[in-house]
């Protein structure tokens, strides 16, 4: 009899509504052979029970353990498989390791290939301190590094479809509550939210009142998404299953529908009605009914009257919807976003991941739930679109909880800020610089009472200490022991750790840097973007590229860095110059399955995971933060284990693309003061310039494009970019 297959078996207990990385993963499992089942197939409940439900795949555990000993009946003799073709190519293969924790495992001759170990999740140190170990040791480990990753990949998996469903479940409904009485304040209380195993929020209560517009500020990765994402799945006690609402999400229909859902689709309709008016009112023009005038039967009347009675049907639709009205709405809210027409009519699947998150936001707006949440909504927009998001928001009728590192956003939108710390959730009335007042003087205070409390103990402590054995003064020491008992313990002020990005410093190297000689660009059959552009970078510049969306700032990088060639004129690079972009979305290039130890690891082969975890932490991703998957990071964590990755390999010159998105207000700082202390030139591009110079440098402003450097930079030539 042959042995049962995995792949069959687990598929077919399963079911069809598996994620196929989910089941992938877990066949793979079995495949390997040694899978141990456990006593009526516990092990297996334990390895995949809870993935098997959060990724979807089953409804619950008593399913999920149903089906894991179900797995263990079928296939809980070890199951044999022929060993993989890698493991074939090892046997009698010469081994060696380098000393960074990177396995060259060489193959017979006929299989010359080399493969890496990765280094496993929380074990870095382990792979790193075996130069002794033997083929066999190494083959296990090879085998446990495998399976590992194999298990990070179905841990993404299972958390992408967890997002996924979280997000579908928020969809906005276009109907208003039924019966409107009642009040529209939200009274949330003792609520808690977690993440991963990481307590965020404890124990907060928080009242919002109808129509007033929050501005949720802490610093990164305290949990402000988080609690976003409880909120809009009603997963937060308080919020009535009635309250409609939305926060933004990615969409793949065109733009324009994608804004004005049912009633822009019931618009389409009404104009292909339109363009083919039936017989009663015309000639007929559609091909069944020329047809059917053409014969001159009674199917033509049939085939027209049909049509006229939808049309009818669909006008008094329209009416009722205000669809005319509602196109308009969505046309106002992308042109305020800066769509231009073209753009409105474009699937949102060919828009980049700022514009998409654009379509998110218009028709978040345009829905107008009783509570938006929107999450750092000004990150990829331009001056223009974040000053009209703010005047658009301003005006908003309803709730709005809003999170944001941009302090003028802030200032304008915000009529209260929470702010989150210490995993307290706390309120303050007023705007973000009112919040920034308030909350520091209250921080002095507390430090105050905390260190009077101190000194007061400390010299009842002495008093007592000093007359314990002094009978005359015992009926004393006996009262300061009472009152030193009753004093309530201060909670100790949790004093947010200190931000400090450190840029490697680079190698010297001789000018000339870089230089553009007379540059013109055009994308094929595309307008110039750029004509006659002369510029120099050195290791002192200081630039800075100020401009509106769609002006030609990322093609600017792209022909510094050599990714794009000039369409006249000439880019001289200096042959040993190394360049460095931090990319706007440079979370599309990760792989997210990985911790950035592995990350780093991976992009950088050969380098020791120790300096890897300690270049890591230069930018605050440091402990246990550098060991977790990157999918679980929050925005400004992921942010920094870019700038990590952008900064290894010392760089003379860094080409900054929006940096100062999703980082915190502090992480802002560290950031600029780091910039201010490195000894290679910068470019960046980035929408809070003009307030980064405040504490960077000065300003010059030429065109389209503005330049900016440091104080004592010389002055580059002038930049006549059009
Ligand atoms: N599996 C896990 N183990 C440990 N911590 C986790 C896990 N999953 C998520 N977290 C933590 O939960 C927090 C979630 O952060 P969240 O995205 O809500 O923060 P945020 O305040 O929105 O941050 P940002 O300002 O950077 O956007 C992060 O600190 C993250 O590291
Ligand atoms: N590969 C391409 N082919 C043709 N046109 C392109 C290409 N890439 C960009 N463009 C167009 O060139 C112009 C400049 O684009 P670019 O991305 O450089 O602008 P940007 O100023 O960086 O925009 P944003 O502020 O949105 O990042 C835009 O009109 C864009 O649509």
């Amino acid at each position: 009899m042959g042995v049962a297959d995995p792949i069959r078996v687990v598929h077919d207990t399963v079911g069809s509504k598996g994620d196929p990385d989910v089941l992938d993963y877990i066949v793979r499992s079995l495949e390997d052979g040694d899978f141990d089942y456990g006593e009526d197939g516990q092990e297996a409940i334990d390895a995949f029970g809870e993935m098997l439900v959060s990724a979807g795949c089953l409804p619950d555990d008593k399913a999920a353990a149903e089906v894991c000993r179900k797995l263990a009946k079928m296939l809980g003799n070890p199951v044999r498989t022929a060993p993989k073709d890698a493991f074939r190519a090892l046997i009698g293969g010469p081994v060696h390791m380098d000393s960074m924790g990177k396995v060259q495992l060489h193959f017979s001759e006929s299989h010359s290939v080399s493969h890496m170990i990765q280094t496993p999740i929380g074990g870095p140190d382990v792979a790193d301190n075996i130069p002794g170990a033997s083929e066999k040791d190494l083959k296990k480990m090879q085998a446990r590094a495998d399976k590992e990753e194999r298990s990070q990949r179905a841990a993404l998996a299972a958390h992408q479809a967890r997002a996924a469903k979280a997000s579908a479940g928020s969809r906005p409904v276009i109907v208003r509550n039924a019966g409107g009485g009642g009040s529209k304040d939200l009274q949330l209380e003792n609520f808690s939210v977690s993440n991963g195993g990481a307590e965020l929020i404890e124990d907060a209560s928080l009242m919002m009142a109808h129509g007033r517009r929050y501005g949720l500020v802490g610093r990164n990765g305290t949990g402000k998404t988080t609690l976003l994402r409880a909120m809009a799945a009603h997963q937060i006690k308080g919020i009535p299953e009635t309250c409609q609402i939305l926060h933004v999400e990615q969409e793949e229909e065109a733009a324009l529908v994608a804004v004005c859902g049912k009633a822009g689709k019931e618009q389409t309709d009404a104009a292909a009605a339109l363009d083919k008016p039936p017989g009663a009112n015309g000639p007929a023009t559609t091909p069944a009914a020329k047809a059917a005038a053409a014969k001159g039967s009674d199917n033509a009347a049939s085939v027209e009257a049909r049509a006229a009675t939808r049309l009818t049907q669909v006008y008094k639709r329209l009416q009722e919807i205000d669809a005319d009205g509602a196109q308009a709405r969505a046309a106002i809210i992308l042109s305020g976003l800066s769509f231009d027409p073209d753009m409105q009519a474009r699937a949102t699947k060919t828009f980049s991941g700022g514009w998409r998150m654009r379509v998110s936001l218009a028709r978040a707006l345009f829905v107008q739930p009783d509570l938006l949440l929107l999450d750092e909504p000004t990150n990829h927009l331009d001056l223009h679109a974040v000053l009209w998001l703010e005047d658009y928001l301003v005006r908003w009728p309803n709730t709005l909880l809003v999170v944001s590192h941009a302090r003028d956003f802030l200032n304008v939108v915000a009529t209260d800020v929470l702010h989150l710390h210490s995993r307290k959730l706390t309120a303050y009335k007023g705007n973000f610089d009112t919040f920034e007042r308030t909350a520091t003087e209250r921080l002095k205070n507390a430090r105050k009472h905390v260190e009077s409390q101190k000194q007061q103990r400390e010299h009842m402590q002495a008093f007592i200490d000093k007359f314990r054995f002094n009978a005359k003064r015992a009926s004393l020491v006996q009262s300061r022991i009472k009152a030193l008992e009753r004093m309530a313990d201060v909670e100790e002020v949790e004093e947010d750790p200190e931000y400090v990005f450190k840029f490697p410093e680079p190698d010297p190297i001789s000018p000339p840097i870089l230089g553009f000689n007379d540059v013109d660009f055009n994308y094929p059959k595309g307008p110039t973007l750029f004509r006659d552009l002369n510029f120099g970078l050195d290791m002192e510049s200081r630039l800075a590229i100020v401009g509106p969306n769609g002006i030609g700032k990322s093609t600017l990088l792209g022909l510094i860095n050599g990714l794009l060639e000039p369409s006249r004129g000439t880019v001289n690079r200096n042959q040993r110059v190394r360049l460095a972009t931090f990319s706007q979305h440079h979370v599309e290039g990760m792989d997210l399955a990985l911790t950035p130890l592995q990350y780093m690891l991976k992009v950088f082969p050969g380098t020791n995971s120790q300096e890897m975890r300690s270049h890591l932490g230069s930018f605050g991703v440091s402990g246990s933060l550098a060991l977790q998957p990157m999918y679980s990071l929050s925005g400004g964590q992921k942010s920094r284990v870019a700038f990590a990755k952008v900064t290894y390999s010392k760089p003379h010159i860094l080409l900054l693309d929006e940096p100062s998105n999703h980082l915190d207000l502090d992480a802002v700082r560290a950031l600029i003061q780091g910039l201010n202390t490195f000894q290679g030139g910068v470019l960046m591009h980035d929408h809070v310039v003009e307030s980064l110079q405040a504490s960077a440098g000065g300003f010059n402003i030429g065109g389209y494009i503005h330049w900016w450097r440091a104080p004592n930079a010389p002055v580059p030539s002038p930049c006549n970019a059009s």
